[in-house]
């Protein structure tokens, strides 16, 4: 695997990628597979580490998988589920955060579940506590232990609960529906999140034989059923990597059409990246995103929950911020810790000033705990070739991106974090025209 890049950065990225199935879907509805008593079929499945992942968890607990990885067609049986090892687990669960979403499809088929150290992205502490009340509400046995947390089913199975997050959690609230759908009784779930993969989530659960109706106000009723089948589905196309591209064909003056692209579970995307000056093309089978010419224009932006500005899509479009004229602001409220990037930006020349206040006015978790979640980007800065270590993925492919929009060479080690969530993006480069080499 590739771990680290030497990028002579100043040439625009210009061509077509293709974007498959997201990256925030395809695990979770590897783990709905669980719950089928015949196998399922996931379509449009991208060659991604956390894929990898999630395939020897599922192997583990006696899934049998086998994913062509030309037609990115997973077909995944689970016969066969059966009790795995705790040191096996922990050895296998990599730098994912999905095993904590086995809990539910596991406690339901084999009566326990183990969840070790979590991995994803350090981009705030990413506490687990709203998962863990979810499943006591169930009527999960939780037990911490030193390696991790065991979990057993409670005589007669999860029972069906009456739950309100404190916060739409996307994975608290797909722990619920993983959960629910086979729990015996009703579900009510409050402040539930709404985000385009939790629907597709709920639309492969339906295909199974759920009961999941989606209510105003973000209240989600599953009502449980005693037994799903498997299913077959087309993952939906991955919205962060999407608009990782879009933000790279701006930040370097380049043009890429990024097939499969899809505005609906983008447009706030899109409108944002239209306000700052970028050009777009949409079309039935993708987006053309393109910088125009002239100067790109500073914006206020903060993330928030869908249908918000997604807390994944303002690392990247930080970059490109940097090469706005004027001043920019970005209030992020989904994580307190996400702005760590930006210290290899300033290295490279980019003035950006962080703050503990919450310059923005939607209420946010972290005004008064110090946490530097604001951001004023002052442009246009010429960046300059660094070295760079990546931090975390979305970060990491921020850092591609400003090495390939400053002038001079930068070293970027560490680099094989990104394809935990970017299908093939060395491949991808080359494609566009990034002048790079692979170091050994
Ligand atoms: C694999 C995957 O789908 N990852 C996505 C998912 O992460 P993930 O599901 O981990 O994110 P959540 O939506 O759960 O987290 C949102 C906020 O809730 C907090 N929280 C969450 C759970 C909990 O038990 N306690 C708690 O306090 C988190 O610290 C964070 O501040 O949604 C995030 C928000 O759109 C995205 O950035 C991630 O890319
Ligand atoms: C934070 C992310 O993912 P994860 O939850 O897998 O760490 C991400 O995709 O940007």
């Amino acid at each position: 695997m590739t771990s680290a890049l030497r990028i002579e950065g100043g040439t625009p990225l210009t061509g077509e990628v293709n974007v498959r199935g997201a990256k925030n879907l395809v695990p979770k509805a590897m783990v709905a597979a669980l719950l089928g008593s015949t196998p399922s079929v996931l379509r449009n499945v991208p060659e991604i580490k956390d894929v990898q992942v999630v395939t020897s968890l599922v192997e583990l607990h006696g899934v049998a998988v086998d994913l062509d990885k030309e037609t990115g067609d997973l077909r995944m049986d689970p016969s066969n589920v059966s009790v795995a090892q705790h040191a096996d687990i922990d050895a296998h669960a990599g730098d994912s955060r999905i095993p904590i979403l086995l809990c539910g499809p596991l406690l339901h088929t084999i009566g326990e579940a183990f969840i070790p150290d979590l991995g994803g992205c350090r981009i705030g502490d990413r506490p687990i506590n709203y998962h863990l009340r979810v499943l006591e509400e169930f009527g999960a046995q939780v037990e911490k232990l030193p390696t991790g947390i065991s979990m057993k089913a409670p005589a007669g199975g999860l029972k069906g609960a009456s739950i309100t997050l404190p916060y739409p959690s996307v994975g608290a609230t797909e722990q619920v529906l993983l959960a629910a759908t086979m729990a015996d009784g009703k579900t009510e779930l409050k402040n539930a999140a709404i985000e385009p993969e939790i629907m597709d989530l709920i639309a492969i659960l339906q295909k199974m034989g759920a009961i999941i109706t989606v209510e105003t106000d973000r209240q989600i009723i599953i009502e449980g059923v005693s037994e799903l089948k498997g299913y077959q589905h087309v993952a939906l196309p991955d919205r962060n990597e999407s608009a990782s591209w879009a933000s790279a064909a701006l930040a370097t003056g380049g043009d890429i059409f990024v097939r499969n692209a899809s505005q609906k579970d983008m447009s706030t995307f899109i409108n944002v990246y239209r306000k700052l000056g970028g050009g777009l093309d949409i079309r039935e089978d993708g987006i053309r995103f393109y910088h125009p010419g002239g100067d790109l224009n500073p914006l206020f932006v903060e993330t928030n929950v869908h249908p918000g500005f997604m807390t994944d899509w303002q690392q990247p479009l930080v970059v490109a911020m940097t090469q706005a004229q004027g001043v920019s602001v970005v209030h992020e409220t989904v994580y307190e810790n996400r702005f760590g990037f930006t210290d290899a930006l300033v290295r490279m020349g980019a003035t950006v000033q962080l703050h503990r206040d919450c310059l923005g006015p939607t209420p946010c978790r972290f005004g008064h705990k110090n946490f530097k979640h604001s951001a004023i980007i002052t442009g246009k800065s010429q960046l300059h070739g660094t070295d760079i270590h990546v931090p975390d993925l979305r970060g990491g492919f921020s850092h591609i991106i400003a090495a390939l929009t400053a002038e001079g060479t930068s070293n970027v080690t560490g680099v094989q974090v990104i394809s935990r969530g970017y299908e093939h993006f060395v491949e991808k480069l080359e494609s566009l025209g990034a002048n790079f080499e692979v170091v050994k």
